[in-house]
């Protein structure tokens, strides 16, 4: 029987201690898990997905104006590389002014912005509550910074697949992990594709939409964070049929930019050692893109004693935007 993912009632969550050892459970074992009775209505996450369908449908220079705050943070045209993807991005939709600023680089109607702010702020609360039960659940501490995710950074990656008869059987996103700590994924409703890894046999299995429900992926920073105990998921989007499907990705990122992520003393103590350098979110996302390392092997790359960037890559070879960051950085 092909395993099944687990379930997390977030409102049972909330009431009583009980499945706090079920959520433990999926973020070690998993590293994914469907979010269910999450308190974002039905209705405002359909409007989303019909207000992001309308804002591809803008003329192309149009959507160029989302530009990139962090590299790679704004629009993904289609390309010759990746035919079948396009995307927009907005970091950081925890700023009520980055979101208007999203909305007035592609001309929002008042109706789309309305959507838009609120969809934001929803699943921007539904990161930090589960982030926090997360903590709570792997008896971290309020004393040990369970707090500590108020501040975090959160970025919307909202994807279209332009999948066609000709394309069927193909990959629309390659295996990756998410790079940062936790992500919200409203998937599409009706077009499925996802698939993640199964740790028992590391084999993927395809996960069905279920309509009102998010799927929760733990990223390479929750790993960082846990000091190795929390899974990242490895996860690809496959294309199984001919029809365009749209998903919401709410990406929490994490600690504001510059601040390192270090294990809270719960991932430490017991004589387990620190497996990983203390890291910002801005240096490790570019330690990936720069290495390509996507499924999780840049953790690698945080083991052993820090050394600078500019010993371990050939500095001068990146892309000038990309070295701007590493700069700025640095
Ligand atoms: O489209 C999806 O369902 C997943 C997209 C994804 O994995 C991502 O944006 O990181
Ligand atoms: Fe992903």
């Amino acid at each position: 029987m092909a395993a099944t993912l687990p379930i997390i009632d977030l409102q049972e969550l909330q009431q009583s201690s009980s499945s706090s050892g079920k959520l433990r459970e999926a973020c070690e074992h998993w590293g994914c898990f469907r979010l269910i009775n999450h308190g974002v209505p039905v209705s405002l996450m359909s409007e989303m997905k019909k207000v992001v369908g309308e804002l591809f449908d803008l003329p192309i220079p149009v959507k160029r104006r989302n530009v990139d705050v962090l590299s790679g943070s704004g629009y993904i045209a289609l390309s010759s590389m990746n035919p079948l993807y396009e995307a927009f991005g907005l970091y950081d939709i925890g700023s009520t002014a980055a979101v208007h600023e999203f909305c007035d680089q592609l001309g929002a109607s008042p109706h789309h912005r309305e959507t838009i702010l609120k969809y934001a702020e929803a699943t921007h609360g539904v990161a930090m509550t589960v982030a926090a039960k997360m903590a709570e659940s792997s008896g971290v501490l309020a004393s040990d910074g369970a707090g500590l995710f108020e501040d975090w950074a959160c970025q919307f990656r909202i994807n279209k697949y332009h999948f066609r008869p000709e394309t069927v059987g193909s990959a629309g996103v390659q295996i990756h992990t998410d790079s940062g700590f936790l992500t919200v994924l409203q998937e599409d409703e009706t077009v499925g594709g996802l698939e993640v890894m199964d740790p028992s046999d590391s084999g993927y299995i395809p996960v069905d939409p279920v309509p009102g429900t998010f799927l929760m992926n733990l990223g390479d920073l929750a790993t960082v964070w846990s000091n190795g105990k929390l899974r990242n998921v490895k996860h690809r989007v496959e294309c199984k049929e001919a029809a365009v499907r749209i998903s919401i990705a709410t990406f929490m990122l994490g600690p504001p930019r510059y601040t390192v992520v270090e294990p809270p003393a719960a991932f430490v103590d017991g004589g387990r050692p620190r497996l990983y350098r203390p890291i910002s979110y801005e240096e490790f996302r570019v330690m990936r893109q720069i290495t390509d390392k996507q499924a999780g092997e840049a953790l690698e790359l945080l083991q052993g004693p820090a050394q600078p960037l500019s010993t371990k890559f050939d500095v001068n070879s990146l892309p000038a935007d990309v070295l701007a960051q590493i700069q700025d950085i640095d």
